[in-house]
């Protein structure tokens, strides 16, 4: 186990039992989390019981069974991988609970099942609000003083609590039909595990061990279902970084994670070494959180560093332009670079996402042409194009950027990704004159597209496709210049919850004037500790993107957190 620092081989070779590990960022918490994984099998030798390691995004867990898959290789053949599971929190909910044993507590007479939200026959689970009626899919769930409550959020985030009779009459009427929405299915798994004691007792046999990495991230559902399966027996872990819960919006606190510890039957570890970061990155870091990690990577390269550097409102392009000038000449990676923002709106407005022409769904498809050619986002390309095409089909699968990527869909999904990858016989090239090239091309494509999905999967299209593809607002030029597309922007452009896990070369994060006070306050808000996660995803460059006129109230301070100031050129 040389590869393990020795505070990560403390908590691999613990004994088998609950722990606490609270983690800085770039601690190698996937590292730590897969040893222990495999240590935690080994320990339980003979016992027929399940170790699952959990976490919430399908990124996180495909590293975790990367690193998994490597560790395993290197290792004797003893390991018992068939019962090792990696998976997320809700996948592990909706296949060992929800799927299986649900529709019994429900009423129901079929499994129970997903609905997305916008389903025709949800026209008839609407619930009543101050203004008009909302679908079911809005309704979300708290858990307060051990009982769940429900609630609904108002266009500026007021949390609006509704009558519990009123609002379980509803749940009960779609729980009938086997129905659940993505924020009750955590309300009906903790029903399941409170009315079905066998089942809850059945699982804890059945996962004695359970490892939760990034646990600051759970929210309050979640806490009361794992706390069910710790009062039946089942041990947990749980890994994180309470710096980084950014996800107070969806109920999740880090409290759970912090207080975990003070259990008596968990025992307590920390993990202090940052192996991301050089130092000057981590001695910023240490001084917005307070805490005194270490930093493993040295450099004193003199454009390495955390620096700080102002920009007009108006300006933006030019200063991520300087950034990428910079990470150039520091000899850093563009491809393992990025500019971060907090809200995914400004996201739009750099990615081109929110451009200014085209008219309804041709303006989704100009948005995702101008990422695919002028900033190589073939992905957010992807979803955009999916969701134009599924609204000129009648009764698309639901969802249609989700559902494809399942299995069944995988052919469909295939006809769209050609579409978008071939500017030759797909989504046109932005550099054709907009309405008199762009535009023509486009229909034609798109119905031999839309040809295609009706013959191949039986999809219907709607009617009068011209009148939903309008060449309105296009202009006579083309949508990106070739100049534009050869100096091109390549550095990714996304928000700080995408980056959230990675490491990253060199990271600009363009913040607003709030966004530095919550930072430099301490990282009691969310918006704090947001920017603390920008700030720690970088291994050598972090540049804080600062407005400028907030530049002379904010100098002296980010100089004594240890940003170093830089000017552009
Ligand atoms: N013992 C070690 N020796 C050298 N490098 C290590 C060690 N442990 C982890 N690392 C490296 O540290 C880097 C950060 O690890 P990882 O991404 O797991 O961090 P993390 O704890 O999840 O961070 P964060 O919570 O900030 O996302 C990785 O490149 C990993 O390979």
């Amino acid at each position: 186990m040389s590869d393990l620092s020795a505070e990560q081989e403390a908590i691999v070779k613990a004994p088998l039992e609950s722990l606490s590990v609270i983690a800085c960022a770039g601690s190698g918490k996937t590292r730590t989390a897969v040893h222990r994984l495999v240590e935690m099998r080994r320990l339980m030798g003979d016992h027929r019981g399940r170790v699952a390691l959990l976490s919430f995004s399908n990124i996180a867990v495909d590293t975790f069974r990367e690193s998994y898959r490597i560790l395993v290789q290197s290792q004797p053949a003893c390991i018992n991988q068939n019962r090792i599971e990696i998976g997320t929190l809700d996948g592990f909910i909706t296949s060992n609970i929800l799927s299986p044993h649900a529709h019994r507590t429900m009423g129901a007479t079929q499994p129970a099942f997903l609905v997305a939200g916008g389903e025709t026959f949800l026209k008839g689970f609407t619930f009543r609000t101050n203004t008009h009626p909302l679908d079911i899919s809005k309704m979300k769930v708290g858990f307060r003083d051990g009982n769940v409550y429900f609630y609904y959020t108002t266009y500026n985030n007021q949390a609006i609590e509704l009558d519990t009779t009123y609002a379980l009459n509803l749940v009960n009427r779609l729980g009938e039909i086997g129905a659940y929405t993505h924020n009750l299915g955590r309300y009906w798994c903790y029903r399941v595990l409170s009315e079905q004691p066998n089942l809850l007792r059945a699982l804890a046999l059945r996962y004695p061990q359970i490892l939760i990495d990034e646990s600051q991230d759970i929210g309050v559902l979640h806490q009361a279902i794992l706390e069910q399966l710790i009062s039946a027996g089942s041990q947990i872990t749980l890994i994180g970084d309470p710096n980084q819960g950014i996800y107070e919006f969806a109920d999740a606190d880090g409290k759970f994670l912090m207080q975990y510890g003070l259990r008596a039957d968990v025992r307590s570890y920390q993990l202090t070494r940052n192996y991301r970061s050089i130092s000057s990155i981590v001695t910023l870091a240490n001084n917005l959180s307070g805490r005194t990690d270490t930093a493993e990577m040295k450099s004193h390269l003199p454009l390495h560093g955390a620096f700080f550097i102002s920009y007009k409102d108006s300006m933006k392009e030019q200063l991520i332009t300087a950034f990428q000038e910079t990470v150039i000449a520091a000899n850093l990676n563009l491809k393992s670079s990025a500019v971060v923002c907090r809200n995914s709106d400004l996201v739009n407005t750099l990615t081109g996402e929110n451009t200014p022409v085209g008219f309804g769904l041709v303006k989704g498809f100009v948005k995702a042409a101008i990422l695919r050619d002028k900033h190589q986002d073939y992905l957010n390309a992807f979803k955009i194009v999916a969701s134009c095409i599924s609204k000129l089909l009648i009764d698309p699968p639901k969802n249609i950027t989700v559902v494809i990527t399942h299995p069944e869909f995988r052919s469909l999904r295939h006809e769209i990704w050609s579409f978008i990858r071939n500017p030759d016989l797909g989504l046109p090239s932005t550099s054709l004159i907009a309405d008199t090239e762009w535009h023509p091309l486009l229909l034609e494509r798109v119905k031999v597209l839309l040809s295609s999905l009706q013959l191949k999967f039986g999809l219907k299209i709607v009617d009068r496709l011209g009148n939903k593809l309008t060449v309105r607002e296009l202009p006579n030029s083309p949508l990106v210049i070739e100049a534009e597309i050869e100096k091109n922007i390549i550095l990714r452009v996304d928000t700080v919850h995408q980056v959230k896990g990675e490491s990253l070369d060199s990271v600009l994060y363009l913040a607003t004037s709030k966004n530095i006070t919550d930072l430099l306050n301490g990282l009691d808000t969310e918006n704090g500790r947001i920017g603390y996660v920008a700030v720690t995803r970088a291994r050598y460059l972090f540049w804080l993107g600062v407005p400028e006129k907030s530049l002379n109230n904010l100098r002296s301070t980010l100089i004594s957190k240890g940003f170093q100031e830089a000017v552009c050129a």
